[in-house]
This record gives C-alpha cells, structure tokens and sequence, in this order.
C-alpha cells in the first residue's frame, strides 16, 4: 500500500457504500444438526480424524438430543443472513451474502459452487468466529481451501476468497454485548447485583493452541487467543462498571473441553470457577459468553443447563447475559468491516475501527498464523495456495 495515497485518496471519491472489488459476502459458519438422525453424521463430520474420544462424542451427543437433536445454530445464521441482507438494502451497499458451513447443510463448498455458477469472482467472507485460533480461524481456512480445490477438481474456475479481519474489539461486538450484561444484572435479585461476579466465558482449547494463536510475532503463553479475550473481558467489564456505576470482579474462564484428560487444555472451567466464587463468598455471578457470536449449543447446553445447575447445586444465584446475535449494531459493524477492507483492496486507506489497546487485527494472516497440527493447504492468507 502506497503512502502517497494520504494525500489524493483516489477511493475517497468512491460511495461510502461501495463494495467493489468484491462481487460477493460469504457468511461461514459452523453448522449444526437440524433432526435427531442428522447428530451422529453432523459429529462425525465434526471429528473428522481428530481423535475426540468416543464417550466424549456420545456425550456431546447427547447434548443435542436433549434439544430434539437440533443446534440452534442454523436457525440463528438464517436470522444473521437476513439482518445482513436488510442491512446492506436498507444502507445501499449492493452486495449479495450467501450462507455455508463447514459441518452441515448448506455445506461450504456447494455454497461456494453455486456462487462460481452465478459468476462471483471475488468473494469476501465473514466466518461468525471473532477471535484467532487453530479452531476459530486457520480451521475455516483450511475449509476454504479443500472447498476451491473440489471445486477446481470439478472442472471450475472458483473465485478468489479473502476473509475479513478478527473483529473481537470492534465496538459493534463489544457494545451490545456489554449491555447484556446490564440486562442481566438486572435480572438477579436486587441485594446481590451490586457484588455481582462477571465471569467471561470462552470456549477452552489445548494449551498448546492457545500458546501458538495468532502471527507468529505475537507468541507468547496464551497467545492472541487468550490475549484477545481478556481484552474484550477488560472492556466490556470496563463499560459495565461505567454504565452501572459499580465495579466490579471478573475473570476470564473456559467451557466446553474436549480431548484426552492428560492433555492440558486452557482452565478454569466455568463449574470450578463457579465453585470457587461460592467458596470465597461471592453473592451472586454473571455469565458473559464472550467466545461465541450466538445463543448456539454450547450456550445452551454448557452454560444455560450444566452450569446453572452447577450454580443451583451451589446455592449462587447466576444469570447469563446475550450473545450479539443479529444485533444492529453487529450487523453494521459487519458492513463496516465490509466496506473497509473493500476500501483498502482499492488501495485506499480506510479508518480501521477498533475500540481498546491491541488496535485492528490484521486483514490477512500472516504465514504461521494459528498453526495447525499437520499443515494443511489454507486459503484466504499470506500462505494461501489461491492468489
Ligand atoms: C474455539 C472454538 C469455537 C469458537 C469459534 C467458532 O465458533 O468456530 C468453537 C465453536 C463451536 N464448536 C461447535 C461444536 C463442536 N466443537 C467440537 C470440538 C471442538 N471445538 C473446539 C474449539 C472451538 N469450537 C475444539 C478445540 C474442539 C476439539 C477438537 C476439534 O474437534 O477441533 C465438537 C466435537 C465434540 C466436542 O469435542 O465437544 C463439536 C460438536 C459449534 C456448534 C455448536 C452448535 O451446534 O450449536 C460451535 C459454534
Ligand atoms: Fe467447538
């Protein structure tokens, strides 16, 4: 990118709605099952060569059946693909989004299919994951790239893919949730909001991912993963206290662990931690889910069943603040992230909206970034086979 663009910014004649080069959004997400028989399939798809252990997978399993077999997590990318959609209409962005997944129907590469067949040729993609790992970022990466190698196997020209920066401290992420944790005090019972805990949910990985997440540079223990969250912990704790007028605790904890019990994997869980908040006198807790983007399966099964009754058993009264969902403000902090990097890739200089101290992560992964354990062509990166 050229210096000289600060001074005759030849985008900054552009429409402040104008997409291009993009000719497409990719909503990526997870996918989830949708019936009881699609559970098994969708786990095993999950897993792929992985080694999760079997009564681990039977319990997640179970999880689900609990809710019918079905994730609640297609339904709500439906409700974020129509945000999205109204959103761009109503702002004048003129962008198509499609939806994929990388573990269920609508599957990643028919969705990428279907766009090379109506003729997308650059395709910017938004994954619902907000921070970096192995898990939340190389992962869809890697998903990205077996996609456009099918598709080329199949005779096909595939577009080009980029993905859009982490947006973990984007203000449209952080605002709303900091809110939910207001609507949740409020829903304790008066004498303990006051010394209410906030307690910051992620999902828990390996150790050894968290140690090695992110740009190589960044290593550190922990890595930008727990980096990350503690920055978006420290916010939205920070705006809480502003906003109520109280400050109060908070720790970073983890959910959802998986994996053989003699691999280390990042700690405390949300039930210990809950335990111990009870033992050291705590009145009352909230739990924030900063580590996911929607109300899905481990919100409803790890945190709104497991560790509420966790919490009953203990005698802690909890509450559990919102995700952003298809929130206003995080959809438009999507079509800004959009038509930022749209701006840049026309050599322009966009402002870089990012509230805190780590600043704007970067628009394209660096080679090395979140490292997987076998190192498996990903797209959408500075080490990506796919200009
Ligand atoms: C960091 C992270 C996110 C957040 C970023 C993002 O959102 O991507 C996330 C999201 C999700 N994880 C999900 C589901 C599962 N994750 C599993 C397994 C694993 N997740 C891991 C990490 C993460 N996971 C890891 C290190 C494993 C073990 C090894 C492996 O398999 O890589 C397993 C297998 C069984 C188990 O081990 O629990 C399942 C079923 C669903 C869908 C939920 C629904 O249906 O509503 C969602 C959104
Ligand atoms: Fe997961």
């Amino acid at each position: 990118m050229s210096d000289a663009l600060d001074a005759g910014d030849p985008a900054g004649s552009a429409a402040p709605t104008d997409a291009r080069p993009y000719d497409a959004l990719l909503l990526l997400s997870f996918g989830g099952p949708e019936g009881p028989d699609d559970v098994v399939p969708f786990l095993e798809n999950v897993t792929r060569g992985r080694g999760i252990p079997r009564e681990r997978l039977a319990e997640v399993g179970e999880h689900y059946f609990l809710f019918g077999g079905v994730s609640p997590i297609n339904a709500q990318c439906r409700v974020l693909l129509d945000a999205l959609r109204k959103d761009f209409a109503e702002q004048g962005v003129d962008l198509p989004v499609y939806w994929g997944n990388r573990n269920w129907a609508p599957y990643l590469t028919d969705t990428l299919r279907e766009m090379t067949r109506d003729g997308r040729r650059r395709v910017l993609t938004f994954a619902t994951s907000a921070y970096a790992s192995y898990s939340g970022c190389r992962q869809y990466r890697e998903n990205l790239a077996e996609a456009l190698a099918a598709l080329e196997g199949e005779g096909f020209e595939p577009p080009r893919v980029d993905k859009l920066r982490h947006f973990f401290n984007h203000p449209g992420f952080v605002g709303p949730m900091a809110e939910g944790v207001l609507a949740a005090l409020d829903t304790l019972p008066a004498h303990v909001r006051e010394g209410a805990h906030l307690a910051f949910t992620t999902h828990s990985i390996p150790t050894s991912a968290a140690d090695s997440s992110g740009p190589p540079a960044d290593h550190g223990p922990g890595g930008a993963y727990v980096a990350q969250h503690l920055e978006v912990a420290r916010l939205v704790a920070g705006a809480v206290a502003e906003r109520s007028g109280t400050e109060r605790p908070w720790q970073l904890v983890y959910q959802s662990r998986s994996g053989p019990p003699q691999v280390p994997w990042l700690e405390p869980d949300i039930c210990d931690h809950l335990e111990t908040l009870q033992a050291e006198g705590a009145p009352a807790a909230v739990m924030v889910p900063i580590g996911f983007v929607s109300d899905h399966m481990e919100v409803l099964y790890d945190l709104d069943t497991e560790a509420t009754a966790k919490a009953g058993s203990l005698g802690l009264p909890v509450a559990r603040s919102a995700t952003v969902g298809a929130d206003p403000r995080f959809t438009a902090a999507v079509r800004e992230l959009v038509l930022e990097r749209a701006a840049t890739e026309r050599g322009a200089r966009p402002e870089r909206c990012a509230v805190g101290s780590l600043g704007p992560s970067h628009d394209v992964c660096p080679v090395g970034c979140c490292p997987g354990r076998t190192e498996k062509p990903a797209a959408a990166g500075a080490d990506s086979p796919y200009a």
